[in-house]
């Protein structure tokens, strides 16, 4: 599902989303300083040779005096000098601290990306995180490199120059000046447009950038089902918009342009005719008004550039605007004011207490009521049709989510009440769907106890039977492919399993961590894991028998309620619900049947 908001575009808002930037430029001040200040003092510079041109034109060319021409040109070239040496001054300065700002800007949003909820990480879809880290981030840096010190001493330059132009003659400066109204109304108009422009293109590209990531994910499935020519096509449709909506910026950007180039030109005549008029009258010198003329083209350059960078100015008002989307997402998940770390033992007593979930914006309860408690050391399984709530359920021990009812315990702690450093060093997680990253073996294992040693990293792979890691080219060095995709399912849910079972946990939570391993392969693992099993305390998500037995007790869920718990066979021989349900999700009725002699009935409970 895709977040936009819609653009807000009075210009107060647009400063206020610029003013975001303010903490990051914060560290770079000194360097920020020294580029206005380079730019504003080679404005002057440039400001020199105009206004020296009168005295000029009037003093030693008027009167043939070669020897006082001299000093005036010399002092004409040290003002070129000093702009350059300015130039390059700004130019250093203004890089440094434009690149340093767009690090930390990304730094912050890629941390605030780790530490947003799963809960957000639902309703936003990768290609909009992505376009916000990668272009909307560029787009700022560009900005704070370039637009926004040119903005300031463009503006300066023309309000400076305005009043230079008034004071030289005031009729016609005046009359420059009325003819710069035009500008700022349709300029305003015309800036508006693109700021609304430029937000949908932002969004838009996001859109595209999920849709290629979507594609290059599940390209085995797309190509399966021969449907790259469908995907292409929705690709393409998107494509199409996005190219629309360019050419819509672009014509923006071109009247834009047009204004500001053509309003020169129209100045440029009234100053030829006014000021031919004020000579011939003699109400001003030739030297006055080539010194007025001169002047006037100072302000070319900034006249031109103020609206391509007022248009810069508002795509990165959006930018900033989406990134403050992210950086403004409330951290629902995190530590509790009074959170302090708390003595839980290996294993460790979990309790589920009148726990209640519902999904933020779904219609009805995933769980209602749901008490359950596993006693330290022992293996509880989850059972219940698909949609039960067995996952959700498991997610609220590490705070994956947070319960909107109830609590969850361990050692009688409620879970927010410890910080979630030790929460999720305490509890491991390994999910059905095993996520590994483009790093070696070894990192992806330590992930979660990156201090753990040799001897740990080869017992976890020993009881995940993830020893084939030790085939491979370079061992536990070899990097495994983006998301791990150089390996098969089986072997990367056992590296998945071996990452959760490192440095014994106090409570294990496991979601159908068997399901991809052939029968061999699973067997083993079950014997290796019942050994880590025997130690601590775990939650396991179970669909088929054999992951089932692996448990001492069995907790049934149906619809969002736990409906019986009690051990396997008893189960088995009294809940005509749960029998059901394991005849038809693993076919094994039969084999299960044979199981049930000497089935202990004194375990059965309903909470
Ligand atoms: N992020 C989400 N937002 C809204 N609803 C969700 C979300 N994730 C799951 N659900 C809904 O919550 C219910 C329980 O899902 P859950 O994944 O916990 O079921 P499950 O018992 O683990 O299913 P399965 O056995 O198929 O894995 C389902 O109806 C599902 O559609």
């Amino acid at each position: 599902m895709t977040e936009t908001a819609a653009p807000p575009d009075d210009s107060r808002g647009r400063l206020s989303a610029l003013a975001r930037l303010l903490p990051f430029a914060r560290p770079y001040r000194g360097l920020i300083a020294l580029t206005f200040t380079g730019a504003l003092l080679a404005t002057l510079a440039q400001l020199a040779v105009p206004l020296l041109t009168p005295a000029i034109v009037e003093g030693p060319i008027a009167s043939g005096d070669r020897g006082a021409l001299v000093p005036l040109l010399g002092l004409a070239l040290l003002f070129g000098v000093a702009e350059a040496a300015l130039f390059f001054l700004r130019r250093w300065a203004m890089n440094i601290s434009s690149l340093q700002l767009e690090r930390d800007l990304r730094d912050t949003l890629y941390q605030r990306l780790q530490r947003l909820p799963v809960a957000f990480h639902d309703h936003w879809s990768s290609g909009q995180l992505l376009s916000r880290a990668t272009s909307d981030v560029s787009t700022i840096r560009r900005f704070i490199g370039f637009g926004a010190v040119f903005l300031v001493v463009n503006l300066l330059t023309c309000v400076v120059v305005g009043v230079l132009l008034v004071l030289t003659w005031w009729p016609l400066g005046i009359a420059v000046l009325a003819t710069t109204l035009p500008l700022v109304f349709f300029g305003m108009r015309l800036e508006k447009q693109y700021n609304v422009e430029s937000r949908l293109i932002q969004d838009e590209q996001g859109e595209l950038a999920t849709d290629v990531e979507e594609a290059v994910q599940g390209i085995r499935v797309v190509k399966s089902l021969g449907r790259s020519r469908m995907v292409f096509g929705r690709y393409d449709r998107k494509a199409l918009r996005l190219r629309d909506l360019e050419l819509g910026r672009v014509r923006t950007l071109a009247l834009i342009w047009c204004l500001f180039e053509f309003q020169p030109q129209i100045t440029l005549a009234v100053i030829l005719v006014g000021g031919a008029l004020a000579v011939s009258s003699g109400a001003l010198t030739v030297g006055g008004l080539i010194g007025f003329v001169a002047l006037f083209t100072v302000l070319l350059w900034p006249i031109l550039s103020l609206g391509f960078l007022l248009a810069q100015a508002q795509e990165t008002a959006s930018a900033c605007d989406r990134i403050g989307e992210l950086l403004d997402a409330p951290l629902t998940v995190r530590d509790s004011p009074g959170a302090r770390p708390a003595a839980v033992a290996t294993p460790a007593r979990l309790r589920f207490e009148h726990v209640g979930f519902r999904f933020p914006g779904a219609g009805g309860p995933v769980l209602t009521d749901v008490d359950l408690e596993v006693e330290p050391g022992e293996t509880m399984a989850l059972v219940g049709a698909t949609g039960s709530g067995k996952t959700t359920m498991t997610a609220l021990v590490a705070r994956l989510y947070d319960v909107t009812g109830g609590r969850v315990t361990l050692d009688g702690h409620d879970v927010r009440d410890l910080p979630l450093a030790q929460l999720r060093t305490v509890v491991a997680t390994a999910f059905e769907e095993a996520t590994l990253f483009s790093m070696s073996v070894r990192e992806n294992v330590t992930l979660g106890r990156p201090d753990a040693g040799d001897d740990e990293v080869a017992e976890a792979l020993r009881v995940a039977q993830a020893d084939f890691v030790h085939d491979l080219p370079w061992g536990l060095d070899t990097r495994v492919g983006e998301q791990g995709l150089s390996l098969s399912g089986g072997q990367r849910q056992r590296l998945a399993l071996a990452r959760a079972v490192l440095g014994r946990p106090s409570v294990l939570v496991l979601d159908d961590p068997l399901s991809a391993l052939d029968v061999h392969t699973e067997a083993l693992v079950e014997r290796a894991l019942r050994d880590v099993l025997a130690e601590t305390t775990a939650l396991v998500v179970a669909h088929r028998a054999s992951t089932v037995l692996l448990a001492d007790r069995v907790a049934l869920l149906e619809d969002g309620r736990i409906t019986a718990v009690g051990r396997h066979t008893d189960l088995l021989a009294q809940v005509p619900a749960y029998r059901a349900l394991l005849s038809s999700e693993s076919g094994l009725a039969g084999s299960l049947d044979a199981g049930r002699a000497g089935t202990d009935l004194s375990g059965v409970g309903c909470p």
